[in-house]
């Protein structure tokens, strides 16, 4: 008989799970819909959802005390809020849900993007005429086409190497030219991007200044690859907002770059965020690089990290060589020399064609 009686209760409780479940969901259609009206606002209203509560716990009649309810319904703002988050995400000009396909970023003929291991190797800083033309031949002899070099240096301290500017971006160009090379340079300023376009094949936008939306901007606007670092503390989300603040202005040739990020550990220059890539990937059409060199800081990581790089799907390793790194005017402990360029090269090679890709 009880056994009997408990069986009714159980069934009366299915049928209210399941109108709850019918009455959340409706919840959520109508909150959607609020979503969408809320274009370019803020989604978290504290105030209104301060509100809802009020009203739901004047009417409670329990059993649950208030305290419960309001736990129980915060819960349900929160799943509510996500919602919009999520809705909002798949409306960026740069995720994957808004373009399926994958963006290939053209450069001089590299196809960043394709499918193939793209290699962006050069020094950290533009010295000299003699010091690029020495990397750029190593570099072009290994069938490799971009070429990185800093012009415009960002330092931690004002009184570091601060780079040759434009002087440096023509050494680049001239050098580029000689040994048909693409070049790759940070530029820094928002008024030096139309003089730069006219050296740079492309522009990238350093890690601190990840989120100088007036350079972001001014990158957008240009016609003009992009490489996008991601910011030293930047979330995966922060990242592909600035993303997004280029592509808004009509520049979708963008290539994202992870760099490491700062965290505890002191092993490494920066922690590389290796799982980036992949959400990144997911989250976005765009081509996803890893730089080697600033994320671990550490020669002997270089080849062991750009092979993690490469397993895990990124489009192409970034890194630094120097004819002779420890005279280098910035960075001179984590920059390669020819011969263990050589070498990382070799290694890659091997590891990108066992595992099917083409480096380029
Ligand atoms: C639904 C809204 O958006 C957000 C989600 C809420 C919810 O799920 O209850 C409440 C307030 C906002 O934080 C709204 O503003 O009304």
């Amino acid at each position: 008989m009880e056994q009997n009686q408990m069986n009714v209760f159980r069934e009366q409780l299915s049928e209210v799970n399941l109108e709850l479940l019918a009455l959340l969901n409706k919840r959520a259609d109508l909150v959607q819909q609020i979503g969408l009206v809320k274009h370019g606002m803020k989604r978290f209203d504290p105030v209104r959802e301060r509100e809802m509560m009020d009203l739901i716990t004047s009417h409670n009649e329990g059993p649950f005390t208030n305290a419960t309810v309001e736990h129980i319904f915060k819960e349900i703002f929160k799943a509510g809020l996500e919602l919009q988050e999520d809705d909002h995400s798949k409306e960026l000009l740069v995720s994957r849900k808004k373009k399926p396909v994958d963006t290939v970023v053209n450069i001089n003929g590299s196809n960043i993007g394709d499918g193939n291991v793209h290699l962006i190797m050069g020094p950290c800083s533009v010295e000299s005429y003699q010091q690029v033309s020495q990397v750029a031949e190593s570099v072009k002899s290994k069938g490799i086409n971009l070429l990185r070099g800093g012009a415009f240096k960002p330092r931690t301290s004002p009184y570091d190497f601060q780079g040759l500017g434009f002087e440096g971006l023509q050494i680049l160009k001239r050098v580029a030219n000689e040994h048909d090379l693409a070049v790759v340079s940070e530029i820094v300023s928002p008024a030096h991007i139309e003089e730069a376009i006219d050296y740079v094949d492309v522009i990238q936008i350093g890690a601190r200044n990840m989120q100088n939306f007036e350079l972001l901007k001014a990158a957008g606007v240009v016609d003009k690859p992009v490489l996008l670092k991601r910011g030293l503390s930047a979330t995966i989300s922060e990242f592909i907002n600035a993303a997004e603040y280029i592509i808004s202005r009509g520049n979708g040739n963008i290539i994202l770059c992870e760099r490491g990020i700062r965290t505890y550990e002191k092993a490494t220059r920066n922690t590389l965020d290796i799982s980036a890539v992949p959400i990144l990937k997911q989250e976005t059409h765009l081509p996803v690089l890893v730089d080697v060199t600033h994320s671990t800081g550490r020669r002997d990581l270089l080849l062991p990290a750009a092979k993690a790089a490469i397993a895990i799907g990124a489009d192409g390793v970034m890194a630094e060589v120097h004819p002779d790194p420890a005279v280098a005017l910035s960075d001179s402990a984590q920059q390669m020399d020819l011969e263990m360029f050589d070498k990382f090269v070799e290694g890659l090679y091997k590891f990108s064609n066992a595992s099917g890709r083409e480096l380029r």
